[in-house]
């Protein structure tokens, strides 16, 4: 499982490890801070997930797929096969840049320790049987199939304060792409993963989140993808006869992150340059990513306070920001509220004023990232 976190100004993207589902994570923790609080879900996403809660393994494949498609009024997809990928969601109608796809409350939930397994062992086994079968249904890259096997196929990230990982019914029955019409991101706040559409997409389509950081190159994503997934990705991007100019332009970015989490300074001219560099390169690498983009944005806008550049320079950034963010995060999420804030009053901003700026979200955030990089690598060794 990888999960992304772009901690020092916005959601960054961070891999992480010991479970499966690599994904495009943006942060769960809010870099306000502030107590998670888990409310009830909403009705139409109850619904959803009962739905996919009933039957046995064979039985819940196909109740889900007849039972989601007599939804697919109130859902913008459905599950069936596609193929040469198992099981995945497809658009049942058109879909919006920045549209809500699917929100799920995880019925297993993961904190990194030792006895990992065992622990999800004890919340399965309290779970209703029907859960248990959905559960079961899922795919496993290894056979017999176990729960440690579905959780490692299908577990994704969900950084925050008290949890590493979940195992979801339905998010778990979305295929990756490298160059995904999706974004997910946990949301801790509600307690669900949250699957945005990072793109337009077109009824028939199929719906796709990256299961790895964008910035790997292709023969690092061949490797993970057949180590862990035992797949071989027939994405347009892995497509491509040549993946020269897509690993350079994918490398580039790893770099371009890395100097975002290194924190903002008040050179202005550079700050803008880096988050010009990264916003062409996603767009020509067909990388929507809107988590991804909204951290470029607001570190421009951010180095252009620090720098008492005028308030109209910097305005233009902190609306990208928040217009990404909010594509990537709900219009709801308590982070898009503060950049709205920000965008009524950019010099409300602690980087426009002169009192010293807390470092101290940014700091640890360089350390999460570098720790969960470690740990990621070492999942790969
Ligand atoms: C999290 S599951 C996704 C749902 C799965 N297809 C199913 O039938 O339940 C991950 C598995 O889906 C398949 N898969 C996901 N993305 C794929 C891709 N881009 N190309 C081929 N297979 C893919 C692989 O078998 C992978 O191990």
């Amino acid at each position: 499982m990888l999960q992304m976190q772009w901690q020092s100004a916005l959601p960054t993207t961070v891999p992480w490890a010991p479970c499966s589902v690599a994904t495009l994570h943006p942060s769960t923790r809010s870099w306000l801070g502030g107590k998670p609080k888990v409310l009830d879900p909403p009705d139409g996403c109850r619904a959803l997930t009962i739905a996919a809660c009933w039957g046995a393994a064979r039985a819940a494949r196909a109740h889900a797929v007849a039972r989601l498609a007599g939804r697919a009024a109130q859902s913008p997809f459905e599950i069936r096969d596609v193929p040469g990928k198992g099981l995945g969601a497809v658009a049942v109608r058109d879909l919006a840049e920045g549209e809500l796809v699917i929100e799920e409350r995880p019925p297993i939930t993961f904190v990194d320790a030792p006895n990992w397994e065992e622990k999800i062992q004890k919340q399965f086994e309290t779970l209703p049987k029907k859960t248990q079968e959905a559960l079961m249904s899922l795919h496993d890259t290894e056979e017999p199939k176990t729960l440690t096997g579905i959780f490692n196929t299908n577990s994704i990230g969900c950084y925050s304060e008290s949890l590493d990982g979940s195992l979801c019914v339905l998010v778990s029955r979305f295929n990756h792409s490298c160059v995904p019409n999706c974004e997910q991101f946990w949301d801790d706040e509600m307690f669900r993963q949250k699957l945005f559409a990072c793109k337009d997409i077109k009824k028939g389509e199929e719906l796709c989140f990256s299961y790895l950081e964008p910035f790997l190159p292709y023969t690092q994503r061949e490797e993970i993808f057949r180590r862990r997934y035992a797949f071989q990705c027939h994405c347009p991007a892995c497509q491509e006869q040549s993946h020269d100019a897509s690993d350079q332009r994918r490398r580039r970015l790893g770099e371009l992150v890395r100097q975002l989490n290194r924190g903002v300074s008040p050179d202005a001219d550079a700050g803008t340059s880096l988050a010009k560099e990264l916003l062409q390169l996603c767009d020509e690498e067909g990388l929507a990513l809107q988590g991804f983009r909204a951290q470029a944005s607001y570190h421009a806008f951010q180095c252009l306070l620090l720098a008492r550049r005028p308030a109209e320079e910097a305005l233009p950034w902190i609306h990208l920001a928040r217009s990404q963010l909010q594509k990537s995060r709900g219009a709801d999420h308590p982070d898009v509220r503060v950049l709205r804030g920000y965008e009524e009053q950019p010099l409300s901003h602690p980087a426009a004023t002169d009192e010293q700026i807390d470092w101290s979200s940014i700091v640890p955030a360089a350390v999460l990232l570098t720790g969960a990089a470690c740990f990621f690598l070492k999942g790969q060794g």
